[in-house]
């Protein structure tokens, strides 16, 4: 999708006319490398060879508006009154999320009323909508020192207009929806529900998610505190697996459409042997099917680690009839099968078969992985989200998200962070990377023709990809059988 100018910018409710509390300080700000002025813009991509393509002037190139504070700001902080709401599954830094917007607006902006909805947008019916918690700095004072959300969370449908007449009831001129790509489309309706029925609320958007699956965004916030904790099952599993005689080590991640945790995860530790991510199919059996290459790994080096993202190899589970069709939770998210059982199932029959004895260690860490704490990084780009979410409402944008992109904080159409998923890219960077750490880029070590094992039993050399070509790393370690398909082999 070629994106334009016009495709990225943020719908306003009206002219500032209020000076910002920040206005002289502002004046006398000095724009710098690291200070983006608030009629500045940042582009949105970052290749000469992508701003070549446009061939146009670089005040036409695609860019997005800086957030940050502005002079004139388009509420009077005196008669606003706040909500915010948390919604999906929980992720590291939620709470630090709400503390900064509630400190912001209340130290910065003096705002008097905040009011936090309970459970999501379940708390936003006409049956909720009354018992709200009052915010406060003394409420919020030390909420980021435990995981989760102070508010409460959910899945699951709510009527739009339903929830705007909560607002208009309670008084509410600016809504933070804290929220995943479910979240922000919900928000996303809210907002069109506003504006067509003419009310001055402005929506604002924190995208959250640990999966790191939403576009436009640097690293979604509470992503590196869940992979640091996912990182140290990947420790434990391989402690276990290392000490076990044909030790398997298998730790499922989260994940539904993207291995973003499985990949930094398991770089974090650099102890995994197999990454198996939904964005790249493999296959169980054959020469370059999983079972071989568990059984090369524990022939060559006593075990082997396996970190699996949940929503890996979903299509072989539904060749085993093992995938209930089109399941869905309430928020008509897919309901996954349990590829973590398939594979201890699998490996254990395929080991015991060639005459090995498998003791298998599996860890599903499962919520062990998001509800914990943010991590310092984490705490602080929460909290900078926070500061960018108020100033984006003070100033009367609407339907509009707040996002670090390329290290900048902006405004991005809500809709645009819905418009399409992040997934790691078979052909990328960071796939490469783990592709390099798992050692599946070195050439294969020899092999007696026609037999299964392994003769060279140096651990990493254990890669018996067919399309290796001599002895330069390159992308060629991996291959894909034709027209895209992805369905490949595991080096
Ligand atoms: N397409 C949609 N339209 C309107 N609301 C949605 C949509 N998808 C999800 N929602 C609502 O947003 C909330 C959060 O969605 P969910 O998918 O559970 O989590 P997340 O926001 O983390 O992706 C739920 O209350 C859900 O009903
Ligand atoms: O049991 P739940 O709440 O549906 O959560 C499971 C899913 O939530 C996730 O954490 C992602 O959730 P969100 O879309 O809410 O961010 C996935 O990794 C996982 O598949
Ligand atoms: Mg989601």
């Amino acid at each position: 999708m070629t994106l334009h100018l016009d495709d990225l910018s943020v719908r306003h409710l009206g002219e500032c006319h209020y000076d910002s509390p920040l206005s002289e300080m502002l004046a006398a700000k000095r724009t710098s490398p690291h200070y983006v002025a608030e009629g500045d813009r940042v582009l949105l991509e970052d290749t000469v060879s992508m701003l070549a393509e446009h061939d146009l002037p670089s005040e036409q190139l695609p860019s997005f508006e800086a957030a940050g504070p502005r002079r004139k700001i388009y509420f009077d902080p005196a008669e606003v009154t706040a909500g915010i709401v948390t919604a999906g599954g929980l992720c590291p830094g939620l709470n630090d999320v709400i503390r900064g917007l509630v400190q912001e607006l209340t130290v910065l902006y003096d705002v008097k009323r905040i009011l936090g909805f309970r459970n999501g947008f379940r708390g936003m019916t006409a049956e909720h909508r009354n018992d709200t918690i009052e915010l406060t700095p003394d409420r919020v004072r030390d909420i980021h020192n435990a995981g989760g959300t102070i508010l409460g969370s959910s899945r699951g449908a709510q009527d739009a207009d339903e929830m705007v007449d909560s607002l208009v009831l309670r008084d509410i001129n600016v809504l933070f929806v804290i929220g995943g790509d479910g979240g922000m489309k919900a928000a996303t309706n809210l907002a069109a529900a506003i504006q067509r029925r003419g009310h001055d609320i402005a929506v604002i958007g924190v995208p959250k998610t640990i999966d790191n699956d939403l576009p436009y965004t640097d690293q979604s916030f509470g992503f590196q505190s869940a992979f640091a904790q996912a990182a140290n099952f990947i420790s434990s599993v391989s402690v276990e697996a290392a000490a076990s005689p044909d030790g398997i080590g298998i730790v499922k991640l989260m994940g539904r459409h993207s291995g973003f945790i499985a990949c930094y995860a398991s770089l974090a530790r650099n102890a995994a042997d197999i990454v198996l991510i939904p964005e790249v199919p493999f296959a169980l059996e054959g020469e370059d099917g999983l079972l071989a290459r568990v059984e090369q790994h524990v022939r060559a080096k006593g075990y082997v680690v396996i970190v699996v993202a949940e929503g890996a190899g979903q299509d072989l589970l539904e060749e085993r009839g093992l995938l209930e069709a089109d399941a869905t939770d309430a928020s008509g998210n897919a309901r996954l099968g349990d590829i973590g059982a398939l594979l201890r199932e699998s490996i254990t029959a395929h080991l015991t078969e060639v005459g090995l004895a498998p003791t298998v260690r599996y860890i599903d860490p499962s919520y062990a992985i998001r509800s914990v704490t943010a991590n310092a990084y984490d705490s602080v780009y929460c909290l900078r989200l926070a500061h960018a979410a108020v100033h984006a409402a003070m100033a009367g944008r609407t339907e509009t998200a707040v996002v670090r992109w390329r290290r900048r904080f902006v405004h991005v159409p809500m809709s645009l962070i819905t418009s399409r998923r992040n997934q790691v890219d078979p052909d990328g960077d960071l796939w490469m990377s783990v592709l390099e750490a798992t050692g599946h880029l070195v050439p294969p070590p020899a092999r007696s023709p026609g037999s299964a094992e392994v003769v060279d039993r140096g651990g990493a050399g254990a890669c018996r990809s067919t399309s290796w070509e001599g002895g330069a790393a390159t992308r060629r370690g991996v291959e894909f059988s034709g027209g895209g398909s992805q369905r490949g082999s595991l080096c």
